[in-house]
């Protein structure tokens, strides 16, 4: 109860102080930090939403999650039967426990069932501040079940939410209802309603804004809006066709605390989400868990990699070539770190695919590297890419290959590695775009757009040529060649709808700090969609 905060900690309490003393000696000693999120949420019976899902979502990126649960729901694929309430003393009580004891890195708040706990959470959070606090608004489900009390729905427009909660949120994630609802009923039908709906609750003081599109009408792709102040992102994923989207929302929110807990900034956060709730749904498409229209999906797709095969991959999506990161060995010996850190580095800054290109490798050591690789990408949710060898990524499953005009035919790649795999192939003209299409390719890389110490003696084909085989080309395309943070806007803004993204190696990799120059890179080009919007 509210009238519990002037009180000194109970006696249970008390005891935990002690206990806490002895470890303190243990963990110094230890000193191995532990990424930490705590979820304040209700639970779900069904597995699916809610702590259930926030425990999963963490886990799954490799994060700690400790819980205080502020409701128990009786809720199935059917909908919700019933929610009742854990008594607020008790929801501060546990709040009291895990933060005075254990180094909780993000806050990630869910069902929130009275202004009691809200106010409760907003004074715990005084006391013990984190790092970041990612808000749930949580509302109304996707099955479109109301989750909160009446009176929150007002409380959250006009009072603690408003005026305490909102303001701490380093980020506020609602669905459409829910954006609607904080925004007093404000129809949101259109991207362009998110974006606007994203700057008014930006008004109301978090951080930044992500207004999630789940409940946009099913042939569009699942666009979220992601407005940092300044700008509004569209963020796209291809939208799975699946009934088994029950907890998208819980396990997006929980996936950018974990990444936020790990170090990551803000968008980088968000992406990563992003594309986990995407491979997940995707993995899950045709489970069938209960016999109500809205199931369930499969967080821990990662532990059952093997089966992950090439049949059930995601399709190609054009988006993914937006930050094409290349890895050189040399350039990363030069500034002593491993490819494997590399990769790390540039998935957190942003990348949103990755090619090795191992010119040199023996063909165990690339086929080790390849395998480490991929474990990485495919704990991010990114697509990882040989250069040139069909044979390395057989061996290790890799999600495809990018070929050159002189390496195996693309068409014989295709037999070989079969419909699932990406093929991208490198063309300077457009009749090479035009074979590359033919012979199965999913993209092609065209360039080099400017000279490169990467390729010497690359004949260059400037903007011009580029322009001209983007509007030639029946597959995608992501320009490379001497691009970097100084001109990829101008690469971005020759205006051909076939461009999508920039490949990179120097720009990412010739530099002190992968992640940062990643990040930058990023956002460029995230500027760059948003004003060509
Ligand atoms: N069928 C789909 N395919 C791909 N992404 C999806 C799909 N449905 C939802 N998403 C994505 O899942 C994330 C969660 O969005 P959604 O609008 O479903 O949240 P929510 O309504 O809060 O979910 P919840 O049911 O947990 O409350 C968003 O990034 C959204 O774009
Ligand atoms: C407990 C709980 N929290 C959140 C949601 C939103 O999906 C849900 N359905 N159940
Ligand atoms: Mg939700």
């Amino acid at each position: 109860m509210v009238t519990q905060l002037s009180h000194p900690f109970s006696f249970n309490f008390q005891s935990t102080v002690n206990l806490r003393t002895s470890w303190v000696k243990v963990t110094a000693m230890a000193n191995h930090k532990v990424a930490h999120v705590l979820s304040v949420a209700g639970s779900d019976s069904g597995g699916g939403a809610g702590i259930q899902a926030d425990i999963k979502a963490c886990a799954s990126l490799g994060v700690y999650c400790s819980t205080v649960i502020t409701a128990v729901t009786a809720q199935n694929t059917l909908g919700v039967q019933g929610v009742h309430g854990v008594p607020e003393d008790f929801v501060y009580e546990q709040l009291k426990s895990v933060l005075s004891d254990m180094h909780v890195d993000v806050v990630k708040t869910g069902m929130l069932p009275s202004i009691g706990v809200v106010k409760l959470l907003c004074h715990s959070l005084k006391e013990f501040p984190v790092q970041a606090l990612v808000v749930d608004p949580v509302m109304v489900s996707t099955s479109g079940h109301i989750l909160a009390d009446p009176s929150i729905l007002m409380a959250f427009r006009y009072l603690y939410c408003r005026e305490e909660l909102l303001p701490m949120a380093d980020i506020v994630t609602p669905n459409l209802k829910e954006a609607s609802a904080l925004l007093g009923g404000m129809k949101l039908v259109t991207v362009a309603d998110m974006c606007s709906a994203a700057k008014s609750i930006h008004d109301l003081g978090p951080r930044y804004v992500l207004v999630k599109g789940g409940d946009l009408p099913a042939p569009l792709d699942a666009v979220d809006i992601f407005f940092d102040g300044d700008h509004c992102h569209e963020l796209r994923a291809s939208r799975i066709q699946t009934h088994n989207t029950h907890g998208t929302g819980c396990t997006l929110a929980s996936c950018i605390a974990a990444e936020l807990a790990k170090g990551s900034l803000m968008l980088p956060a968000v992406q990563v989400a992003k594309r986990f709730v995407e491979t997940a749904l995707d993995y899950s498409k045709d489970i069938v868990i209960g016999s109500g229209p809205q199931g369930p999906f499969d967080h821990l797709f990662k532990l059952k990699r093997s089966t992950y095969n090439s049949s059930r991959r995601r399709g190609f999506n054009p988006n993914d070539l937006l930050l094409y990161a290349i890895t050189d060995s040399g350039m990363n010996k030069k500034w002593a770190r491993s490819i494997i850190d590399a990769v790390k580095a540039s998935i957190e800054g942003g990348a949103t695919i990755i090619q090795l290109r191992e010119k040199d490798a023996e063909t165990q050591e690339f086929v080790r590297l390849a395998e480490a690789c991929l474990e990485i990408c495919h704990s991010h949710g990114v697509a990882l890419l040989i250069n040139d060898r069909v044979d390395i990524a057989l061996a290790c499953d890799a999600d495809g290959v990018h070929l050159g005009q002189s390496d195996m035919p693309p068409r014989v790649a295709r037999t070989l590695l079969g419909p699932g795999k990406i093929i991208g192939v490198s063309c300077k003209t457009p009749e090479q775009a035009l074979q590359a299409w033919a012979d199965g390719a999913d993209y092609i890389g065209c360039g080099g757009v400017f000279p490169t110490s990467t390729k010497a003696n690359n004949l260059t084909v400037g903007l011009s040529g580029l322009k001209t085989v983007c509007s030639a080309s029946k597959v995608p395309v992501v320009a490379i060649g001497g691009i970097g943070l100084a001109n990829a806007h101008s690469v971005m803004e020759i205006g051909e709808p076939n461009l999508h993204g920039v490949a990179v190696v120097s720009a990412l990799f010739d530099r002190e700090s992968v992640s940062s120059e990643t990040r930058k890179l990023h956002s460029v080009l995230m500027d760059v969609l948003s004003v060509a919007k």
